[in-house]
């Protein structure tokens, strides 16, 4: 087993900065369970120099023109598709993605965030507004500040860059604190980042548990948070925010309905449930953890679905022929193996897979269940493991109100060939992220984001812009004032 150990924890104001003196953060290889790495997490000093840095690199940044900022970024996303096997092999080693994802979207994801927001850097304007007798206002589209990123485990290079691609274009500057299960890819971005040109300061990162998050939080010199994590800590960190009055960015969970009408092409809606269910081996935030299939194809659609997963090849995540690798943890392999006993106890019939592979690390069988009812455990919470639930439905009205009823709102797909029907359905969806014959597609260009419990603000596209800067109207008088009195 290679050692994966980054030259340092943190890294901070250009350079890796050490300091041992914080909690242990073991970095598991999920494939093997061995310990690869071991970083600290952020001391309170740690954490007043990263702040610091930030605040101080903060004016200079926001005060180079947009297309100056957008040139270093659009550098950094080409030094990253240059490093794309490198950057692929160590996202592998962190989360136990197999390379097979790892190589298409992590790094090659950041590298598009970086590109698409470098390009639009440059063209961010405020608007000109006419007023009588001469007088007119103009807006100008001011930086935030210091930006906190907050990530996940199962994206972690996609999610710091999706942060900080948005955040850096409007001219703020970041302190980003990946998960502590896998902290190590978002230090070669900083790297990166620094290589390109971005100033001292500008992109920093700080390991640490949920309290280094929390404390950073509640430091003045934060002006936003964007968070990428579960219900519980968005509601956490949403509060934390509202008492300093910051902005907020929440990425969270969610429990996706996937609609396959009678007239939906099979493959294809088989494909997208085994895209949504188990490319990541499930843990994916808008997975597709509901699918909804219309009674008269639902055997067939099970056929079909059981005998192509008899084609999932799970087996050594750097093997590029592998297409499910490991779950990320222990802890994560467990709770999802929880969850499968509560669908058997609760009467959901299990098609496939289910069980732990009696070897080193935390592997699983991808399961399915069929003849699962809205009320089970299985169908109404977040497990974030490879789990499938298969629910039966007869009417488009039937399925569009039971596939809104629940508190998440990420995703929603609908698979038919009937046009009106899928248009129907998409203004129906209470989900910020909506497919028509697709699934679980995060192109740059479009806005993602959740509804309901799922979060709010919205991530890539245009519209991440008015969640990482604020507009100011400045008022222009031509006319000589007048009083009252
Ligand atoms: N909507 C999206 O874009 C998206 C993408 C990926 C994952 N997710 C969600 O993330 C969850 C899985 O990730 P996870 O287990 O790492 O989530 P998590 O909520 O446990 O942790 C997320 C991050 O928050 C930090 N944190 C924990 N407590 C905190 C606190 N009190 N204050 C500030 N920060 C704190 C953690 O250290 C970690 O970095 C799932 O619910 C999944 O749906 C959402």
């Amino acid at each position: 087993m290679t050692s994966q150990q980054p030259p340092a924890s943190h890294y901070i104001a250009g350079a890796y900065l050490d300091d041992a003196e914080g909690a242990a953060i073991p970095v598991i290889y999920p494939a093997t369970g061995q310990e690869i790495a071991r970083l600290h997490a952020a001391t309170d000093a740690v954490i007043d120099k990263a702040l610091a840095a930030a605040h101080a690199a903060q004016p200079a940044w926001a005060a180079l023109s947009g297309t100056e900022r957008g040139r270093i970024l659009r550098k950094a996303a080409d030094i990253l598709r240059d490093r794309n096997h490198e950057m692929s092999v160590l996202e592998t080693y962190d989360t136990g993605k197999p390379l097979s994802e790892t190589l298409i979207a992590d790094a090659t994801s950041a590298a598009d965030a970086l590109e698409y927001f470098g390009g639009l850097a440059g063209a961010l304007t405020g608007e000109h507004i006419q007023l009588p007798e001469g007088d007119f206002v103009y807006t100008r589209r001011e930086a935030l500040g210091v930006v906190l990123g907050i990530g996940a485990w199962n994206y972690p290079t996609q999610i710091a860059a999706w942060k900080a691609a948005p955040a850096l274009a409007c001219g703020n500057t970041m302190v980003m604190k990946p998960s502590e299960t896998t902290p190590l890819c978002t230090l070669k971005l900083a790297e990166i980042l620094t290589e390109a040109g971005a100033p001292p300061g500008v992109f920093n990162v700080v390991q640490g548990y949920g309290p280094e998050a929390a404390k950073m939080l509640e430091d003045p010199r934060i002006a936003k948070v964007s968070l990428t994590g579960s219900v519980p800590t968005g509601l956490k960190v949403y509060q934390s925010a509202a008492a300093g009055m910051k902005h907020a960015t929440l990425e969270l969970g969610g429990k996706s309905p996937l609609v396959i009408f009678d007239d939906a092409d099979l493959d294809s809606a088989v494909s997208a449930a085994i895209n949504g269910n188990f490319y990541s081996t499930g843990q994916i935030c808008s997975n597709s953890t509901r699918v909804f299939v219309q009674s008269g194809i639902k055997q067939a659609f099970l056929d079909r679905l059981t005998t192509r997963m008899k084609d999932v090849v799970i087996g050594d995540p750097l093997d590029q022929a592998t297409t499910l690798g490991p779950m990320v943890s222990e802890r994560q392999l467990s709770i999802t193996l929880d969850y499968i006993e509560k669908g058997k106890a609760e009467g959901a019939r299990l098609v496939t897979g289910g069980e732990r592979h009696e070897q080193e690390g935390f592997w699983i069988a991808p399961a399915v269940f069929a003849d699962v009812a809205d009320d089970m455990t299985i169908a109404r919470e977040e497990i974030f493991g490879p789990v499938m639930s298969v629910l039966d439905f007869e009417t488009e009205d039937e399925v569009l109100a039971r596939a809104n009823a629940t508190q998440f709102g990420l995703a929603a797909g609908v698979f038919t060939q009937d046009l009106t029907r899928a248009h129907r359905m998409a203004a129906g969806f209470q989900a910020g992220t909506c497919y028509i014959n697709a699934f679980n597609l995060t192109p740059v260009e479009a806005p993602f984001g959740g509804m309901k419990m799922s979060g709010m603000g919205r991530e890539n596209s245009k519209a991440a812009i008015e969640h990482y800067s604020q507009l100011k109207s400045v008022y222009v008088g031509l006319n000589p004032t007048e009083a009252p009195f």
